[in-house]
Protein backbone atom coordinates (compact mmCIF):
# COMPACT_ATOMS: atom_id res chain seq x y z
CA UNK A 1 0.00 0.00 0.00
CA UNK A 2 1.24 3.79 -0.78
CA UNK A 3 1.46 6.01 1.48
CA UNK A 4 -1.30 7.97 -0.44
CA UNK A 5 -3.59 5.26 0.68
CA UNK A 6 -3.57 5.19 3.71
CA UNK A 7 -6.48 6.96 5.18
CA UNK A 8 -5.63 10.02 6.73
CA UNK A 9 -7.71 9.85 9.95
CA UNK A 10 -10.10 8.04 11.82
CA UNK A 11 -13.85 9.10 10.91
CA UNK A 12 -15.18 8.51 14.20
CA UNK A 13 -13.66 8.81 17.87
CA UNK A 14 -12.09 6.01 19.40
CA UNK A 15 -14.79 6.24 22.19
CA UNK A 16 -17.42 5.04 20.29
CA UNK A 17 -15.36 1.34 19.70
CA UNK A 18 -17.48 0.35 22.35
CA UNK A 19 -20.49 0.51 20.49
CA UNK A 20 -19.63 -2.34 18.00
CA UNK A 21 -19.47 -5.94 18.97
CA UNK A 22 -17.03 -6.16 21.57
CA UNK A 23 -16.36 -9.81 20.12
CA UNK A 24 -15.41 -8.41 16.61
CA UNK A 25 -12.44 -8.61 15.28
CA UNK A 26 -10.66 -8.69 11.82
CA UNK A 27 -7.88 -11.54 11.67
CA UNK A 28 -6.46 -9.62 8.82
CA UNK A 29 -6.11 -6.30 10.45
CA UNK A 30 -2.70 -5.11 11.74
CA UNK A 31 -4.15 -2.58 13.98
CA UNK A 32 -7.60 -3.51 15.81
CA UNK A 33 -9.13 -0.45 17.00
CA UNK A 34 -8.42 0.93 13.63
CA UNK A 35 -10.24 -2.03 11.91
CA UNK A 36 -13.48 -1.40 14.58
CA UNK A 37 -13.33 2.17 13.99
CA UNK A 38 -13.23 1.70 9.94
CA UNK A 39 -15.95 -1.15 10.40
CA UNK A 40 -18.43 1.17 12.38
CA UNK A 41 -17.72 4.01 9.91
CA UNK A 42 -18.31 1.68 6.90
CA UNK A 43 -21.67 0.44 8.37
CA UNK A 44 -22.49 4.12 8.85
CA UNK A 45 -21.67 5.45 5.31
CA UNK A 46 -23.33 2.03 3.83
CA UNK A 47 -27.21 2.68 5.63
CA UNK A 48 -26.59 6.31 3.85
CA UNK A 49 -25.36 5.37 0.68
CA UNK A 50 -28.17 2.81 -0.04
CA UNK A 51 -30.69 5.36 1.31
CA UNK A 52 -29.75 8.01 -1.23
CA UNK A 53 -29.62 5.62 -4.03
CA UNK A 54 -31.52 6.79 -7.06
CA UNK A 55 -35.21 5.85 -7.56
CA UNK A 56 -36.97 3.47 -9.92
CA UNK A 57 -37.76 6.02 -12.71
CA UNK A 58 -33.70 7.21 -12.50
CA UNK A 59 -32.69 3.85 -12.71
CA UNK A 60 -33.70 3.13 -16.24
CA UNK A 61 -31.92 5.88 -18.22
CA UNK A 62 -28.25 4.89 -15.53
CA UNK A 63 -28.46 1.20 -16.44
CA UNK A 64 -28.50 2.57 -20.22
CA UNK A 65 -25.55 4.69 -19.31
CA UNK A 66 -23.72 1.89 -17.42
CA UNK A 67 -23.98 -0.72 -20.40
CA UNK A 68 -23.05 1.62 -22.75
CA UNK A 69 -19.72 2.58 -20.65
CA UNK A 70 -19.66 -1.53 -19.83
CA UNK A 71 -19.63 -2.00 -23.65
CA UNK A 72 -16.79 0.42 -24.21
CA UNK A 73 -14.64 -0.82 -21.20
CA UNK A 74 -15.17 -4.54 -22.57
CA UNK A 75 -14.69 -3.85 -25.92
CA UNK A 76 -11.26 -2.04 -25.59
CA UNK A 77 -9.72 -4.69 -23.15
CA UNK A 78 -11.46 -8.38 -24.40
CA UNK A 79 -12.48 -7.21 -27.82
CA UNK A 80 -14.91 -10.00 -28.69
CA UNK A 81 -16.52 -11.99 -26.05
CA UNK A 82 -16.82 -14.91 -27.42
CA UNK A 83 -15.29 -17.42 -24.97
CA UNK A 84 -15.13 -15.14 -21.98
CA UNK A 85 -17.00 -16.09 -18.97
CA UNK A 86 -19.13 -12.53 -17.32
CA UNK A 87 -19.93 -12.90 -13.96
CA UNK A 88 -23.33 -9.99 -13.53
CA UNK A 89 -25.74 -10.11 -10.76
CA UNK A 90 -29.17 -10.18 -10.22
CA UNK A 91 -30.25 -6.85 -8.92
CA UNK A 92 -31.20 -6.30 -5.43
CA UNK A 93 -31.82 -3.00 -2.97
CA UNK A 94 -32.18 -0.13 -5.85
CA UNK A 95 -29.23 -1.54 -8.02
CA UNK A 96 -29.05 -0.72 -11.59
CA UNK A 97 -30.93 -3.62 -13.29
CA UNK A 98 -28.43 -4.82 -15.80
CA UNK A 99 -29.93 -8.13 -16.90
CA UNK A 100 -31.07 -6.46 -20.60
CA UNK A 101 -27.13 -6.05 -20.78
CA UNK A 102 -26.32 -9.60 -19.68
CA UNK A 103 -28.44 -10.67 -22.15
CA UNK A 104 -27.18 -8.76 -24.85
CA UNK A 105 -23.82 -10.47 -24.03
CA UNK A 106 -25.09 -13.64 -23.91
CA UNK A 107 -26.47 -13.80 -27.69
CA UNK A 108 -22.67 -11.96 -28.14
CA UNK A 109 -21.34 -15.21 -27.43
CA UNK A 110 -20.03 -14.89 -23.62
CA UNK A 111 -21.28 -17.14 -21.14
CA UNK A 112 -22.67 -15.66 -18.37
CA UNK A 113 -22.79 -16.24 -14.20
CA UNK A 114 -24.30 -14.67 -11.05
CA UNK A 115 -22.35 -14.72 -8.00
CA UNK A 116 -23.80 -16.96 -4.91
CA UNK A 117 -23.16 -17.19 -1.45
CA UNK A 118 -22.89 -20.97 -1.37
CA UNK A 119 -21.53 -20.59 2.15
CA UNK A 120 -21.18 -18.00 5.01
CA UNK A 121 -17.92 -16.02 5.16
CA UNK A 122 -16.48 -18.09 2.75
CA UNK A 123 -15.77 -16.95 -1.26
CA UNK A 124 -18.93 -16.08 -3.50
CA UNK A 125 -19.72 -18.95 -6.21
CA UNK A 126 -20.29 -18.42 -9.48
CA UNK A 127 -23.27 -20.43 -11.29
CA UNK A 128 -24.16 -20.17 -14.74
CA UNK A 129 -26.92 -18.28 -16.34
CA UNK A 130 -29.49 -18.30 -18.89
CA UNK A 131 -32.77 -16.38 -20.03
CA UNK A 132 -34.82 -19.32 -19.31
CA UNK A 133 -33.48 -21.07 -16.15
CA UNK A 134 -35.18 -22.11 -12.99
CA UNK A 135 -34.13 -19.43 -10.44
CA UNK A 136 -34.57 -20.16 -6.38
CA UNK A 137 -33.96 -18.19 -3.32
CA UNK A 138 -30.49 -18.16 -1.74
CA UNK A 139 -28.80 -16.18 0.93
CA UNK A 140 -30.38 -12.89 1.43
CA UNK A 141 -33.33 -13.76 -0.47
CA UNK A 142 -31.62 -13.43 -3.58
CA UNK A 143 -32.42 -15.28 -6.87
CA UNK A 144 -29.79 -17.30 -7.87
CA UNK A 145 -29.51 -19.87 -10.61
CA UNK A 146 -31.39 -23.54 -9.83
CA UNK A 147 -28.27 -25.49 -10.21
CA UNK A 148 -24.89 -26.90 -8.58
CA UNK A 149 -22.62 -26.09 -11.33
CA UNK A 150 -20.36 -23.87 -11.23
CA UNK A 151 -17.98 -21.49 -13.78
CA UNK A 152 -14.76 -19.34 -13.27
CA UNK A 153 -15.47 -16.12 -14.97
CA UNK A 154 -12.95 -14.32 -16.82
CA UNK A 155 -15.06 -10.62 -15.88
CA UNK A 156 -16.81 -10.27 -12.82
CA UNK A 157 -18.90 -7.50 -11.89
CA UNK A 158 -18.84 -6.02 -8.15
CA UNK A 159 -21.83 -3.97 -7.07
CA UNK A 160 -20.69 -1.09 -5.47
CA UNK A 161 -22.56 0.49 -2.45
CA UNK A 162 -19.62 3.13 -2.18
CA UNK A 163 -16.66 3.51 -3.65
CA UNK A 164 -13.09 6.01 -4.29
CA UNK A 165 -10.98 7.31 -6.83
CA UNK A 166 -8.23 4.61 -6.17
CA UNK A 167 -10.19 1.14 -7.08
CA UNK A 168 -11.76 0.33 -3.52
CA UNK A 169 -15.17 -0.91 -3.17
CA UNK A 170 -17.45 -0.69 -0.63
CA UNK A 171 -19.94 -3.56 -0.52
CA UNK A 172 -22.75 -5.13 1.87
CA UNK A 173 -20.62 -5.80 4.70
CA UNK A 174 -20.05 -9.44 4.58
CA UNK A 175 -16.55 -9.33 2.86
CA UNK A 176 -17.85 -11.92 -0.05
CA UNK A 177 -16.10 -10.10 -2.82
CA UNK A 178 -12.70 -9.23 -1.62
CA UNK A 179 -12.59 -13.01 0.17
CA UNK A 180 -13.38 -14.30 -3.85
CA UNK A 181 -11.35 -11.78 -5.48
CA UNK A 182 -8.62 -13.21 -3.19
CA UNK A 183 -9.04 -16.85 -4.43
CA UNK A 184 -9.83 -16.68 -7.63
CA UNK A 185 -7.47 -18.26 -9.93
CA UNK A 186 -6.81 -17.23 -12.42
CA UNK A 187 -7.57 -13.60 -11.56
CA UNK A 188 -10.93 -12.34 -12.69
CA UNK A 189 -11.19 -9.05 -14.62
CA UNK A 190 -13.31 -7.16 -11.43
CA UNK A 191 -15.53 -4.34 -12.19
CA UNK A 192 -16.94 -2.33 -9.86
CA UNK A 193 -20.16 -1.01 -11.03
CA UNK A 194 -22.19 1.63 -9.40
CA UNK A 195 -24.05 5.13 -8.69
CA UNK A 196 -21.50 8.43 -9.39
CA UNK A 197 -23.48 9.79 -6.18
CA UNK A 198 -21.63 6.93 -4.53
CA UNK A 199 -18.84 8.10 -4.65
CA UNK A 200 -16.92 8.45 -0.95
CA UNK A 201 -13.36 10.42 -0.38
CA UNK A 202 -12.12 6.73 0.34
CA UNK A 203 -12.72 3.83 2.20
CA UNK A 204 -9.91 3.89 4.44
CA UNK A 205 -8.90 0.47 2.36
CA UNK A 206 -7.85 -2.27 4.87
CA UNK A 207 -5.32 -4.85 4.50
CA UNK A 208 -8.27 -7.03 3.16
CA UNK A 209 -9.48 -5.22 0.65
CA UNK A 210 -8.92 -5.91 -2.53
CA UNK A 211 -8.85 -2.80 -5.38
CA UNK A 212 -10.72 -3.63 -8.17
CA UNK A 213 -9.11 -3.17 -11.84
CA UNK A 214 -11.89 -0.72 -13.21
CA UNK A 215 -14.73 1.49 -11.64
CA UNK A 216 -18.43 2.09 -14.13
CA UNK A 217 -20.95 4.72 -13.32
CA UNK A 218 -23.43 6.25 -15.34
CA UNK A 219 -20.66 9.28 -16.09
CA UNK A 220 -18.28 6.62 -17.16
CA UNK A 221 -15.04 4.77 -16.34
CA UNK A 222 -13.99 6.72 -12.86
CA UNK A 223 -11.18 4.30 -12.23
CA UNK A 224 -9.14 2.17 -14.15
CA UNK A 225 -5.80 0.07 -13.13
CA UNK A 226 -4.25 0.38 -16.30
CA UNK A 227 -4.23 4.16 -16.63
N1 LIG B 1 -27.24 -8.20 -6.58
C1 LIG B 1 -26.23 -8.63 -5.84
N2 LIG B 1 -26.01 -9.93 -5.68
C2 LIG B 1 -24.98 -10.35 -4.89
C3 LIG B 1 -24.11 -9.45 -4.26
C4 LIG B 1 -24.36 -8.05 -4.43
O1 LIG B 1 -23.66 -7.18 -3.89
N3 LIG B 1 -25.42 -7.69 -5.22
N4 LIG B 1 -23.08 -9.94 -3.48
C5 LIG B 1 -21.89 -9.27 -3.25
O2 LIG B 1 -21.11 -9.59 -2.41
C6 LIG B 1 -23.23 -11.28 -2.91
C7 LIG B 1 -24.15 -11.23 -1.69
N5 LIG B 1 -23.61 -10.32 -0.74
C8 LIG B 1 -23.95 -10.25 0.59
C9 LIG B 1 -23.25 -9.38 1.40
C10 LIG B 1 -23.55 -9.28 2.73
C11 LIG B 1 -24.55 -10.07 3.27
C12 LIG B 1 -24.87 -9.99 4.72
O3 LIG B 1 -25.29 -10.96 5.31
N6 LIG B 1 -24.70 -8.83 5.34
C13 LIG B 1 -24.94 -8.67 6.76
C14 LIG B 1 -24.09 -7.58 7.31
C15 LIG B 1 -22.70 -8.04 7.56
C16 LIG B 1 -21.96 -7.08 8.43
O4 LIG B 1 -22.22 -5.86 8.41
O5 LIG B 1 -21.11 -7.56 9.17
C17 LIG B 1 -26.38 -8.32 7.05
O6 LIG B 1 -26.97 -7.56 6.28
O7 LIG B 1 -26.86 -8.80 8.08
C18 LIG B 1 -25.23 -10.93 2.45
C19 LIG B 1 -24.95 -11.02 1.11
C20 LIG B 1 -23.73 -12.21 -3.97
N7 LIG B 1 -24.82 -11.69 -4.72
N1 LIG C 1 -10.12 -12.33 2.35
C1 LIG C 1 -10.81 -12.30 3.51
N2 LIG C 1 -10.63 -13.25 4.43
C2 LIG C 1 -11.31 -13.24 5.60
N3 LIG C 1 -12.17 -12.28 5.96
C3 LIG C 1 -12.39 -11.29 5.08
C4 LIG C 1 -11.73 -11.25 3.82
N4 LIG C 1 -12.16 -10.14 3.15
C5 LIG C 1 -13.05 -9.55 3.97
N5 LIG C 1 -13.19 -10.21 5.13
C6 LIG C 1 -14.04 -9.83 6.29
O1 LIG C 1 -15.34 -9.43 5.85
C7 LIG C 1 -15.83 -8.38 6.67
C8 LIG C 1 -16.51 -7.30 5.85
O2 LIG C 1 -15.59 -6.70 4.97
P1 LIG C 1 -15.94 -5.38 4.15
O3 LIG C 1 -16.39 -4.30 5.06
O4 LIG C 1 -14.79 -5.08 3.24
O5 LIG C 1 -17.21 -5.90 3.29
P2 LIG C 1 -17.79 -5.47 1.88
O6 LIG C 1 -16.71 -5.50 0.86
O7 LIG C 1 -18.52 -4.20 2.07
O8 LIG C 1 -18.86 -6.66 1.59
P3 LIG C 1 -19.34 -7.49 0.29
O9 LIG C 1 -18.14 -7.78 -0.57
O10 LIG C 1 -19.93 -8.77 0.80
O11 LIG C 1 -20.35 -6.73 -0.44
C9 LIG C 1 -14.64 -7.87 7.46
O12 LIG C 1 -14.84 -8.21 8.80
C10 LIG C 1 -13.44 -8.60 6.90
O13 LIG C 1 -12.52 -8.97 7.89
Amino acid sequence: MSDTDRPGGYASSPCMAAEIAPDYFDPLATDRQQAQDVALWRKAQRGALLEARPGAAQRLPIAQALAKHLDALLAERFGDLKGQVVSGYWPIKSEADLRPWMLRLMRGGATMALPVVAARAAPLVFRPWTIDMPMRRGHWNILEPDTDDTVIPTIALAPLVGWDGKGYRLGYGGGYFDRTLAVLQPPAFAIGVGFQGARLRTIYPQPHDIRLDAIVTEAGMQWSAMS
